[in-house]
């Protein structure tokens, strides 16, 4: 169990060398520890540049992000990002890949009892010395999250990590990553085109708009436990986030309705499936 890190951005924005494109435009913006943050907008709104920013991979070129008071300048271990390719080294097995952080990072000596407790968590726990190669799309991505949760992140952050799965494992692991992150208190933010995870995992999302990157509105997502798209709260909640993206992106709502994956407007998904079983 972490504290979670206080996350803080005052002033924030960011034009890139040599093009010169404003990225963001002025970020001010809070998150608490613990809580699970959702950024979501149209390609281009900048969702990826300000992820980086948080992680201390970019420095914004203007203005600062404090996690917990202090100015971050650089990466760090306590903030851990999660991208697309879960990037796995294909010759080694399931534990040796999620020592790697440990090893990185001069914690070897946790091993031994890190590594099983994590492959629990995400649960592959009977997996520890498969090869890598022989597992699905979803416990690769599985395998990435528990090399991330080895570490004992204070903040975990998410450019799109699902976005290659099918619709049931993507299903299982936005609720399972969720469940993780509130059980250790990791502070959670992801970066996400898909209304329905963004309404699966997170407490807030943040709609941006672009030219520049800018935040345009706040939603709040107050369900309590397990969240599935056929609960009324979920339906509120995806229906307020397409409207706030239909304003967002300056689109009809038809066209912002597009963008959601059609099998969890009306009709059962895997998950609801699962959950009747
Ligand atoms: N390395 C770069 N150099 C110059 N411009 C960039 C660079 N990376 C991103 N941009 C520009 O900055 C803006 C924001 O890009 P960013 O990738 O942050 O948006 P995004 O919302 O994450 O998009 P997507 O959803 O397509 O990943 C875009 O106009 C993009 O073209």
């Amino acid at each position: 169990m972490t504290n979670g890190a206080h996350i803080q951005t005052i002033g924030v924005s960011h034009t890139y060398k040599g093009g010169g494109t404003r990225a963001l435009g002025q970020i001010d913006l809070e998150i608490c520890p613990g809580e699970a943050l959702a950024l979501i907008g149209r390609s281009g709104c900048g969702k990826s540049t300000l992820l980086h920013i948080l992680s201390g991979l970019s420095l914004p070129t203007e203005g600062k992000v404090l996690v917990d008071g202090t100015r971050i300048t650089e990466p760090s271990p306590s903030r851990i990002m999660m991208f697309q390719a879960p990037s796995l080294y294909p010759w080694m097995s399931v534990e040796q890949n999620v020592g790697l952080g440990l090893r990185f990072n001069g914690k070897m000596n946790e091993a031994g009892r890190r590594i099983p407790e994590v492959l629990e968590l995400v649960e592959l726990g009977d997996y520890a010395k498969r090869n890598v190669q022989d597992l699905s799309g979803g416990q690769q991505q599985r395998v990435a999250l528990a090399r991330s949760l080895a570490l004992k992140p204070e903040v975990l952050l998410l450019d799109e990590p699902l976005s290659a799965l099918d619709a049931f494992t993507r299903h299982a692991l936005q609720r399972d990553i969720r469940r993780i992150c509130k059980d250790l208190g990791i502070t959670l933010v992801l970066v996400t085109h898909d209304i329905n995870e963004a309404v699966m995992m997170a407490d807030r999302a943040l709609v941006m708009k672009a030219d520049p990157g800018d935040i345009e509105a706040e939603i709040r997502i107050p369900i309590s436990g397990d969240r599935l798209p056929s609960m009324a709260a979920f339906g509120d909640a995806r229906r307020e986030l397409v409207a706030a993206y239909e304003a967002a992106a300056g689109m009809a709502m038809a066209e912002a309705q597009s963008f959601i994956p059609q099998d969890s407007l009306n009709t059962p998904t895997p998950i609801d499936r699962l959950a009747a079983n």
